[in-house]
């Protein structure tokens, strides 16, 4: 992907930004101005969720920053109390409202949690065929999670969003999603900023003339997946778009690679029962 408009084509036929801009624990003015700042700076896809709380502060940025509705691409979780048939439909009215979106572009299962998610996944198509999202997926699904859920299901999910980082490569995850035409996407790419001094990234980084962050996030694109950075801070989500003008080689996605520890900022998916 050579610019920060570049898109993935979800196994649907819709394009998804490969580069998009997180906002988990942003709030209030804070979370309002930096999306503003993502979308004047060339960002063209947004990543919410109802737990963050920041709903109507994302929309009202979307509706203040100008940009065409159909030039942005919104996605927004459903939380996990609110999983089952109904109260999935109802929990994406409230999103749906929160955010003054007519359309959502991706809803995702926030998290599998235990049984009830293929009962949530049925709401989930039916919310795509009435034509409500564009497209739907998960988050947090393992491998056991999907082959479960695609023994049942009509829809093959077009996105599984995962925590994702060179501590954490999620290798065979990859291959699966690959296998059967799922995008992976990640979250918490730079690890929480947990990395800028990490040797090997900083030799790289020198390298090319860039920043750790620039280069993690380099990484992400340059393995096939979509990654979605928050920054609160202004000259971070211009650093952290500012990817386009460089490709890292096969060593140095292998040397990078080479960082995994099965390491986890958040929690594991079969940790989280509810
Ligand atoms: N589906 C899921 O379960 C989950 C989804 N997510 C999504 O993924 C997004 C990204 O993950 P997140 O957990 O926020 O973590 P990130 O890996 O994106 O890191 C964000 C942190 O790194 C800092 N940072 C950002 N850019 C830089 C930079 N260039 N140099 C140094 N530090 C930097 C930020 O600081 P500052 O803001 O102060 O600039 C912030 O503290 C979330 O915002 C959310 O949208 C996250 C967790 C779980
Ligand atoms: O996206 C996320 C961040 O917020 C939640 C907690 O409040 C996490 O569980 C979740 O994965």
């Amino acid at each position: 992907m050579g610019n920060i408009a570049d898109t993935t084509v979800l196994n649907n036929g819709v394009q998804m930004p490969w580069l998009g801009f997180g906002t988990y624990k942003a709030e209030g003015n804070e979370v309002y101005e930096a999306v503003k700042t993502a979308i004047e700076v060339g960002y063209r896809h947004i990543d919410t969720a109802a737990i963050y709380g920041n709903e109507e502060l994302v929309g009202q940025a979307i509706r203040d920053s100008g940009a065409a509705r159909e030039n942005l691409f919104v996605t927004t979780k459903l939380w996990n109390q609110d999983q089952g048939y109904d109260s999935t439909l109802r929990a994406f009215e409230e999103s749906r409202k929160r955010l003054g979106l007519d359309i959502i572009d991706l809803y995702l299962i926030h998290w599998p949690g235990k049984d009830k998610y293929k009962e949530t996944w049925k709401a989930f198509e039916r919310l795509y065929e009435e034509g409500s999202v564009r497209a739907i997926g998960v988050s947090n699904f393992q491998v056991h999670h999907l082959e479960d859920l695609l023994k049942d299901s009509n829809m093959v999910p077009v996105i599984n969003q995962v925590e994702l980082h060179p501590r954490l490569t999620q290798q065979e995850l990859h291959q699966y999603c690959r296998e059967h035409q799922i995008q992976l996407e990640s979250w918490s790419p730079l690890m929480k900023g947990k990395l800028t001094e990490q040797a090997d990234i900083v030799e790289i980084a020198a390298k090319y003339g860039k920043t750790s962050s620039q280069v993690i996030l380099r990484w992400h694109l340059d393995r096939g997946i979509v990654t979605i950075p928050k920054s609160v801070t202004a000259h971070r989500i211009r650093e952290n778009a500012d990817l386009f003008d460089f490709e890292l080689t096969a060593e140095d996605i292998e040397r990078i690679n080479g960082l995994h520890l099965d390491e986890r900022v958040g929690t594991h998916p079969d940790k989280l029962l509810f």
